[in-house]
């Protein structure tokens, strides 16, 4: 099989990890750096150009598509499914999973744990109800395109949490305001799956006296054995936003888990780290699978 990692970067650890389990595996591993594919939609087919070439014989991507050019990378992964190859995530799942907004919303329609949310328009005046209808203070405020935990913001009174949704309305900057879980004690799980299987699961730890968990603001992961009810969340979750490999993010409460989000690239280094677990060998695992599956397939019709 010729299989190609989509991503900007080929030292980074979870490109360098697939591509080395490709091979392996006994195929063929290439990288393409998917903001330098050009798109040709004509009447005979889709194809790509790639540094003046016409790529072929691709049989599956695994795409590594980063949050700033979700839009073109999207539309690369496209490009290749409707030109045959296996996805082992769906375009418009990776889109779907981008809107942290709409994310919450199918996963509140599919009875998913997750913190109280609000959302609302720029309405001036508004901000005491908004945080009522979470519950009141503390509360988390949380910026829509903020990543690595930049952007969430915890309101410890009533006050500061009005004054924090005012600023950022002000800036016109759209927030969610979510129920603060307290419980969490500053600690996150992340629960990897891949092809309806948890494949590994790690707790993050944030730093003293930080509520965020995330290893970029000093977070620590350990290995976790996650409960029934986490490991069904995480399943339920991936399966919602319609992703066959995710990285779920929950938060442990009172009532279970609490899903905040899912990720459609999820990073192999910490998880490998912490679990001495091979997920880039299980995510190969998986894309020999969907390409059979695509050829019998195929054979068929
Ligand atoms: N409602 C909440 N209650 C308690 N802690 C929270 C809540 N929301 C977020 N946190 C903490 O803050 C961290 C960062 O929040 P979140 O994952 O939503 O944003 P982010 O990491 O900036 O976004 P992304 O993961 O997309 O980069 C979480 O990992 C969690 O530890
Ligand atoms: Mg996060
Ligand atoms: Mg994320």
């Amino acid at each position: 099989m010729k299989i190609a990692i989509l991503s900007r970067n080929p030292k980074l650890y979870s490109t360098r990890r697939l591509f080395q389990e490709i091979q392996n595996s006994g195929h063929e591993a290439l990288i393409v750096d998917h903001s330098l594919c050009d798109l040709i939609i004509e009447q005979e087919g889709p194809s790509i150009i790639y540094k003046g070439q016409k790529l072929e014989g691709i049989d599956a991507i695994i795409p590594r598509i980063g949050a700033s050019i979700t839009f073109y990378g999207t539309a690369v992964v496209r490009q290749f499914e409707l030109m045959g190859a296996f996805s082992v995530v769906n375009s418009q799942a990776i889109v779907r999973s981008r809107d942290k907004l709409r994310s919450l919303q199918i996963l509140s329609k599919n009875g998913l744990g997750m913190p109280k949310t609000a959302f609302t328009n720029f309405s001036k005046g508004g901000e005491k109800q908004l945080i009522e209808q979470v519950g009141g203070a503390p509360v988390i405020v949380k910026l829509l395109e903020g990543t690595q935990g930049l952007g969430v913001v915890l309101a410890e009174t009533k006050k500061a949490a009005q004054s924090v949704v005012e600023a950022f309305h002000g800036l016109k900057a759209r927030i969610i305001v979510q129920e603060f879980v307290k419980e969490a004690k500053g600690a996150d799980i992340r629960a990897f799956v891949v092809n309806g299987k948890v494949v590994g699961a790690m707790k993050r730890q944030g730093a003293e006296g930080e509520f965020r968990s995330n290893l970029h603001r000093g977070g620590v992961a350990t290995v976790i054995k996650l409960s029934r009810a986490e490991k069904q969340a995480a399943l339920n979750a991936a399966k919602a936003l319609g992703l066959d490999v995710a990285g779920v993010d929950m938060l442990q409460s009172a009532r279970g888990p609490l899903i905040l989000e899912v990720n459609s690239s999820p990073g192999l280094e910490g998880i490998e780290a912490a679990t001495g677990i091979n997920i880039a060998g299980e995510i190969i695992k998986f894309v020999e699978e969907g390409v059979r599956k695509k050829s019998s397939k195929r054979e068929k019709h």
